[in-house]
């Protein structure tokens, strides 16, 4: 449950990845701490900078998807094709919708591609191919790289999240998370007095409140530009802002069901009143696609076996945000 935190606690998980897949993780004195940490983290707000300096090769990453975002603006070369029920490639400014008001955002999205009637019905509104810029040459590869990289960490980071929660390391793999969908999103925030080729107003918002849909998100930030805000438990609005070498990590909806509640995936929304453009890259860790989403007996144990959530199938759940976030 969040609490009235005012400030995001930062973790350094490096002693939970040196063990990570060591049969003996659970005995580690480092990885131990990192897991009361997380724990912590966890249920007092459900946020983190999870401290991983690798992320700094990634800073070209936001060179080109500022490019990509840039590009996208004049051309509208990956523009998306409602009719073809596309979900892939760039969203204009205004098209997303959260809680029935335009976002001033822009973005390309991607997601894990899935095989033409591999869920059946399920997987349908998610087939198709994702959109990279042609342009440079080398995008799809760099963005593959990135994808693998933070699969790798969001899996790790996880296997934490599992101990804390008390269960054993594994408990977000196999049927519910050994072959992870993902998200990923790169989103540009105009500046506070460019958006849409207007003056804009402390009232645009370039991300509404909302919750994230899947188990894990991280988020890489641009240098220098506050505009990440976290809901705490008395309404206040806590500032992320950005710390190099750090991902911000945060709980979706999944993770709350599965922990039963133990964690909360926080309300976050994003306010760029700064006069510079923000790009930020952000990556989604979900469940398997097919994933019947379910409290973890634990949890419930912990809860004094109260079941606080009916069970979701995760395609479901994403598909209907999907769906419903969008101009159609
Ligand atoms: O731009 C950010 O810092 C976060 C974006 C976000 O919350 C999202 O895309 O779900
Ligand atoms: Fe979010």
């Amino acid at each position: 449950m969040a609490t009235d935190f005012k400030s995001i606690p930062v973790i350094d998980v490096a002693p939970l990845f040196a063990k990570c897949d060591d049969p003996k993780m659970v005995q580690d004195p480092g990885v131990r701490e990192v897991v009361k940490q997380l724990d912590q983290a966890c249920r007092e707000a459900g946020f983190f900078y999870a401290i991983y300096w690798r992320i700094l090769e990634g800073h070209i990453l936001m060179l080109v998807s500022r490019y990509a975002l840039d590009m996208n603006v004049r051309y509208g070369c990956l523009k998306k094709h409602k009719r073809l029920n596309q979900n892939r490639g760039y969203q204009r400014i205004g098209e997303n919708i959260t809680k029935g008001v335009p976002d001033m955002d822009e973005a390309i999205d991607c997601y894990k591609e899935l095989k033409q009637g591999m869920y059946g019905a399920l997987g349908k509104p998610m087939e198709g191919c994702n959109q990279w810029p042609h342009y440079p040459p080398n995008f799809k590869e760099l963005m593959e790289k990135y994808i693998s990289l933070c699969t790798e960490v969001s899996r790790k980071i996880m296997r934490g999240i599992a101990l804390a929660l008390g269960g054993s390391p594994d408990e977000f793999e196999g049927e519910r998370g050994g072959d992870a969908f993902w998200v990923m999103r790169l989103i540009g925030y105009p500046g506070a007095s460019t958006a849409n080729g207007k003056c804009t107003s402390e009232n645009d918002i370039g991300c509404g409140a909302h919750t994230d849909y899947g188990l894990l998100t991280l988020v890489n930030q641009d240098e220098n530009i506050t505009a990440l805000q976290v809901r705490n438990q008395a309404g206040e609005w806590i500032s992320a802002p950005p710390i190099p070498g750090t991902f911000v990590c945060n709980i979706g909806d999944m993770l709350k069901i599965l922990s039963n509640g133990l964690y909360e995936s926080t309300l976050h929304r994003v306010i760029n009143k700064s006069p510079t453009y923000r790009v930020c890259v952000a990556f989604f860790y979900e469940p398997n696609y097919d994933a019947a989403v379910e409290p973890l007996e634990v949890c419930v144990r912990k809860s004094s076996g109260i079941r606080k959530f009916e069970n979701a199938v995760y395609g479901e759940h994403l598909v209907s945000k999907v769906q419903t976030n969008f101009v159609t």
